[in-house]
């Protein structure tokens, strides 16, 4: 797959087409919805069991009272409640039984008069004459002289223990109106008024088509270079979500005629929503398919937006066509500002308002000019003191919009947002809600792990993996319960301590061993001490590295291990300028060829079968900020990181807990 593309578009890249007609989101979305008739598709009888999360395309009133008759509350005796009066304990009064015993369900034959009483359940319905029922707690039979009494012992007032018909729903009520999302609190009512089937607006149909030789349905081997479809499946959910029903058409590979054949199919739907292909790149294809609809056909194709620019929009014959762009977090982006409110609209929903919050930005952020940018972000801490830690993964990141709780919006003209600025977040769920256990930091699967456990007790926890040094200065600013750290000061030589403020404790965490990796079998590196090893790589000009990122400890380990080997600060050997973020990037680097050598912890090197020679402990440690060190979950972190359980399970994982140094 990935061979043909390159072949392909070798040829064509001279001749993609360069530029997008981009044009502001006001106007993307008026030309968009000029075309469109925003109404719902149609409606649709079903029984009230299939009725949940649908829209109701009719008003509906009740036909009955609820209750329909005058029900007692309580097991006891219905009478008239001036027979009561002045009865207390030390005096009762007495009235006469009547014979019958009134079940619910039972129309009763008796008319009570003053001075009897007649035995009634809950639910039951209260006899003629009645006025009232005294609990069967306040009541007593008493024999005397060969007749039967009951004595009641507390004053009743009329109407006590009483519902009369129609107090909960009254015949001719409008008990649910059109447009309401039906949910099993609505369905309950319909079914105490007797409806058995409803009027719902049809679901829209919502054709989802997903483009592009390197996508791969998830549950089959992935090839190298290739990517999980992930749009198809979020879209899909997402139009469920909005009240629409999604017609999966699968991934299109780059062929201009399955893509053809493809659209025609969808366009049975009454909405389609491709991604990916839609930047005018050798490779896209789907905008040259949808350009060649009419009436009117595209209407904008480029919006000066991030992300989301190369979003195109079509409407042909009333029927919205839309790419969006293949990078995940662009698709949804795209998707929810374009898409939904037109499938909300079809589907009889009304508009959604998104609530928002007030936050501050802690860290610099940089903008494009000329482009509206959403800026998806984490919150952190708690009442007026909110953080809002941008998310940083890009417009190709899958993750971003699971993880993000909002975003904010950073106007065209703007290109910098200094720290510490107040930004409004629009939240992406309808409320915040607070987590036991705030976590951020550097991001590290042995922390995963007793995270995990605190998760399966019932704690929620909320992370954010911004590296060392963003976490130790967010635990600085209180923003945070816990920060995950591995900051080596090359002063000292030593890990971690020397970054500690007062108002800081630092909790001994494990050590992950630090390695030179490289492929199994590479003579140049096996069986050899790290700094013989380097030497021979520098000696090689073939020889590639994979640097790291500057700030982080393994980098600073990198830096001394080219020292010791006698590497020319001048001429870096070639790979230094690559920095990757993550061990993982580095042993996926050296396992795929793109670099032949560079410093990862062990554990990560075995899960990518890369031969490893240590280097160095590295210290994984904690800093909580003292005025949070008294809340439950913190203090319930710091007993399972002394547990004899995770101790095993950190040594499982290739980590040595730091009471074993
Ligand atoms: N020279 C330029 N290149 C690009 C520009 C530009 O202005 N000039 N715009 C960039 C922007 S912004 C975006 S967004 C992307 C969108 O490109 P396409 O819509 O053409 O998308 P593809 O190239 O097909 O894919 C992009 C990316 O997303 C992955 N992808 C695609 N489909 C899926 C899927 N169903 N599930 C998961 N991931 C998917 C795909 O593999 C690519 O990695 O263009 C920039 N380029
Ligand atoms: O604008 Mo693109 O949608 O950033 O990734």
């Amino acid at each position: 797959m990935a061979e043909s593309r390159r072949s392909d578009s070798a040829g064509e890249a001279s001749r993609q087409r360069q530029f997008l007609n981009v044009v502001s989101r006001q106007e993307a979305t008026s030309r968009f919805r000029q075309h469109l008739h925003l109404e719902p598709v149609g409606a649709e009888d079903v029984s009230l069991s299939e009725a949940r999360h649908r829209v109701l395309a009719e008003d509906i009133r009740s036909p009955v009272d609820v209750p329909a008759f005058d029900r007692s509350n309580v097991d006891g005796f219905a009478m008239v409640a001036a027979d009561t009066f002045g009865a207390q304990e030390e005096a009762p009064v007495r009235v006469r039984p009547a014979g019958e015993v009134i079940a619910p369900g039972v129309f009763p034959e008796t008319a009570v008069r003053h001075g009897q009483a007649v035995a009634i359940a809950t639910g039951g319905m209260l006899p003629r004459g009645a006025d009232c029922v005294v609990m069967i707690e306040h009541t007593d039979l008493v024999e005397q002289d060969g007749e039967t009494w009951v004595e009641i012992s507390r004053s009743a007032v009329p109407g006590q223990f009483v519902t009369f018909a129609g107090t909960d729903v009254a015949n001719g009520e409008a008990v649910a109106w059109t447009g309401q999302l039906l949910s099993s609190r609505e369905i309950g009512v319909l079914a105490a008024i007797g409806r058995e089937r409803v009027r719902v607006y049809r679901r829209p149909r919502v054709a989802v088509i997903s483009t592009g030789d390197e996508i791969v349905p998830p549950g089959q081997p992935l090839p190298t270079g290739c990517v999980y479809d992930s749009n198809a499946a979020i879209l899909s959910a997402a139009v469920e979500e909005l009240g629409g029903e999604p017609v999966p058409h699968g991934s299109i590979p780059d062929n201009e005629e399955e893509l053809q054949q493809a659209l025609e199919k969808a366009m049975t739907c009454d909405v389609v929503v491709l991604s990916g292909g839609t930047s005018k790149g050798a490779g896209d294809l789907s905008y040259r398919v949808v350009e060649r609809l009419g009436n009117p056909g595209i209407v904008a194709h480029g919006v000066a937006l991030k992300p989301g620019k190369p979003v195109c929009l079509a409407v042909t014959d009333g029927k919205p066509v839309v790419i969006l762009p293949g990078f995940p977090t662009s698709a949804i982006f795209t998707f929810h500002e374009f898409v939904a409110p037109v499938i909300r609209a079809l589907a009889g929903l009304p508009i959604e308002e998104r609530p928002s919050i007030k936050a501050t930005l802690p860290v610099r952020v940089n903008s494009d000019r000329g482009r509206l940018e959403y800026l998806l972000v984490g919150l952190v801490g708690g009442g007026n003191q909110l953080a809002a830690y941008p998310m940083g993964k890009g417009s190709g990141s899958v993750t971003t919009f699971s993880l993000a709780d909002g975003f904010i919006r950073i106007d065209e003209q703007t290109e910098i947002v200094e720290p510490g600025a107040e930004v409004t977040v629009t939240l992406l769920d309808r409320e915040m809600k607070p987590a036991d256990l705030v976590v951020i930091g550097s991001h590290c699967v042995g922390l995963d792990t007793i995270l995990g456990r605190l998760r399966r007790e019932g704690l929620t926890i909320k992370t954010m993996h911004v590296g060392s040094l963003a976490g130790l200065n967010a635990a600085r600013r209180g923003e945070c319960d816990l920060a995950g750290m591995h900051l080596l000061d090359p002063g000292t030589g030593e890990y971690n301590r020397p970054f500690v403020t007062d108002e800081l404790e630092l909790v001994q965490g494990y050590r992950r061993l630090q390695c030179l990796v490289f492929r199994p079998g590479d003579g140049r590196f096996e069986s050899k001490p790290p700094v013989e090893a380097v030497k021979r790589a520098l000696a090689d000009s073939d020889c590639m590295m994979i640097n790291r990122n500057s700030g982080s400890g393994t980098r600073a380990l990198i830096d001394r291990l080219l020292e010791d080997a006698g590497a020319s600060r001048d001429q870096p050997p070639p790979g230094y300028g690559i920095q990757a973020k993550s061990h993982n990037a580095v042993a996926a680097a050296v396992r795929q060829g793109r670099a032949d050598w560079g410093v990862a912890i062990d554990r990560v090197a075995n899960d990518y079968g890369l031969a490893a020679t240590p280097l160095q402990d590295e210290h994984y440690d904690f800093v909580i900020p003292r005025e949070r060190r008294g809340r439950p979950a913190v203090q319930r972190f710091r007993e399972l990181l002394d547990s004899p359980a995770v101790k095993q399970e950190l040594s499982s994982l290739g980590f040595r807990p730091a009471a074993a140094q």
